[in-house]
């Protein structure tokens, strides 16, 4: 499986309230370089909880996450967020990009934090834009582009830096199934062409047919994984088996 970019140790999380509820109850999970995993499950299983403490967003209650060899928890908040700007990338469902600014603004916008210089920056856009088909976006507000295209655009802003690690959390829910095809395929492409490795969680098999390795989570806990072989269709159907076995509180789909 090669060097592993992320190591995650007998991660539980307890959010604390009038009530206390046990969200993620001990799961190790190691996820190899230039692998593509989706995570699957029951709403309400703890597949955000999972993928929030790994994208460092929520401290765990108890358990290690390493990151390329790194504990992020283990930093200040200044090294934490530079750590978050090298090593990950986030794509969520609905977009996150900043309205007012320009498709070129919102892509760069990474870099600008990082002050990198100019030349270099125009050399990684035109790179990153190539490679995601929006160079004729480059100077439209948001506002003015399409769901599947603010999604490029997105992804285009969650890759420009290299990250070792793409972390999507229902990436294709806000969009329709032609614009979820494209997604599915640049994340492909991302995966295989650009050797990122990627952490998705969804609740659509289709989507998640295109990883190459699924686990499952219920009730805080692993449940189960499969790996894909050569044939999308087959795993598909491995998919649809291993949610039917899973049971209770699926999405409609
Ligand atoms: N901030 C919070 N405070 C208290 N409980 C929470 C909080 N966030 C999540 N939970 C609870 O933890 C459990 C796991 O939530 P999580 O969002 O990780 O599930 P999920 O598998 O992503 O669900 P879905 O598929 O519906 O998005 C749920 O029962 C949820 O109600």
């Amino acid at each position: 499986m090669g060097n592993s970019i992320l190591q995650v140790t007998n991660l539980q999380k307890e959010y604390i309230g009038e009530i206390t509820y046990k969200a993620l109850n001990g799961i190790d999970f190691q996820l190899g370089e230039n692998e593509f995993v989706a995570v699957m499950g029951p709403s309400g299983s703890g597949k955000t909880t999972f993928l929030n403490s790994v994208s460092t967003i929520d401290r765990p209650t108890i358990g290690e996450i390493l990151i390329n060899g790194r504990n992020p928890y283990s930093l200040d908040d200044e090294e934490l967020a530079k750590f978050r700007r090298s090593e990950l990338g986030f794509v969520f469902q609905d977009f996150n990009l900043v309205h007012t600014l320009t498709v070129k603004e919102n892509i760069l916008l990474p870099l600008t934090l990082d002050s990198l210089p100019a030349d270099k920056m125009q050399q990684r856009l035109q790179h990153v834009s190539q490679f995601l088909g929006i160079e004729e976006l480059l100077s439209k507000r948001i506002y003015e582009i399409s769901g599947g295209q603010k999604q490029r655009v997105a992804i285009a802003r969650a890759v420009i830096h290299e990250p070792s690690l793409l972390l999507a959390d229902e990436p294709t829910g806000n969009l329709d199934s032609k614009a979820v095809n494209d997604v599915m395929n640049l994340f492909s492409s991302i995966h295989t062409e650009l050797k990122t490795s990627i952490l998705m969680v969804t609740h659509d098999p289709y989507v998640a047919s295109f990883a190459n390795r699924i686990i499952f989570i219920k009730d805080g806990k692993l449940y189960n994984e499969i790996h894909r072989g050569h044939n999308r269709k087959q795993f598909y159907q491995e998919i649809m088996d291993t949610l039917a076995f899973l049971g209770g509180g699926q999405h409609e789909l």
